[in-house]
């Protein structure tokens, strides 16, 4: 891993504490994480490991107790989601939650093309931009393609993350964070959009953390694997490490 650049993501000694009563849960603990440009990190962990919360704390949907984030040098430990927005993109687990469900797959293209630009594309001129998103739909795959006037809510689960997907890297994000993007699908459609994500980030030299439970993706992709656990990031394996690890270690990890 390289010292000496800036990284896209830092956090410093990030730290969440949830007081409820008389009740004090430490929930992110005390992490510190550099993610480099190009980066594809998978994350494994148990229920309640912490994975959702340090994708929570990148994103400012929840705010540290203490510690810092960076974003590519700037310090954004108070900024908004809205704000931190124009540098990370996030896929849920949830097909019903990437995508606008009244709107058109065109018309929902169109709003994410717009992501960091002020000038309006004006929804009325779609049809302008249609043969373009029918292009990036036909890379895509699973007949997104034919469905540019379809509204997004018609859409198969499979169909819908494949737009959430599209919609989150046509104008690449410093950081893409993918949520157990593919949990929900059925396991032939589930393995396809892994697929795509892979050839998605690395065409697009995208920098990704991924979230999953699927022990042989979490090996197979990425050059980097976060292991947590109680709010903490136990291992940290780069790729030669990553390597070298069976199955069976994995499942050591979370005895
Ligand atoms: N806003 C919150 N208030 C109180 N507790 C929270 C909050 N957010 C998360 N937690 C708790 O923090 C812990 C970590 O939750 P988190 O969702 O990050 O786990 P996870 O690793 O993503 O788990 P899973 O695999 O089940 O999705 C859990 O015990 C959860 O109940």
């Amino acid at each position: 891993m390289p010292t000496d650049k800036i990284p896209i993501i830092e956090l410093k000694h990030a730290t969440k504490i949830i007081e409820t009563g008389d009740e004090r849960k430490v929930i992110l603990d005390d992490v510190s994480l550099k993610i480099y440009a190009k980066d594809f990190i998978t994350i494994l962990g148990g229920n309640g490991a912490g994975k959702s919360t340090l994708f929570n704390a990148i994103s400012g949907t929840l705010m540290l107790t203490s510690g810092s984030v960076f974003i590519k040098g700037n310090d954004v430990t108070n900024h908004s989601p809205e704000k931190r927005a124009a540098a990370i993109s996030r896929v849920f687990q949830d097909p019903k939650m990437g995508t606008a469900p009244r709107m058109t797959v065109a018309e929902n293209i169109a709003i994410a093309a717009l992501r960091g630009k002020r000038r309006s594309l004006g929804l009325r001129n779609i049809t302008t931009y249609k043969a373009d998103f029918a292009s990036l739909a036909e890379q895509i795959g699973n007949g997104l393609e034919k469905h540019l006037d379809t509204p997004t809510g018609n859409l198969s689960g499979g169909q819908r993350q494949a737009l959430s997907l599209l919609m989150a890297t046509i104008v690449p994000p410093d950081l893409l964070l993918l949520d157990e993007h593919t949990a929900a699908l059925d396991p032939k459609t589930s393995v396809a959009l892994m697929q795509l994500t892979d050839d998605l980030v690395t065409s697009k030299d995208l920098t990704a953390l991924m979230i999953t439970h699927h022990m042989e993706d979490a090996l197979k992709y990425g050059n980097r694997l976060i292991v947590m656990k109680d709010g903490q990031i136990v291992q940290d394996l780069a790729a030669t490490e990553k390597e070298q690890m069976k199955l069976e270690d994995f499942y050591r990890i979370f005895d």
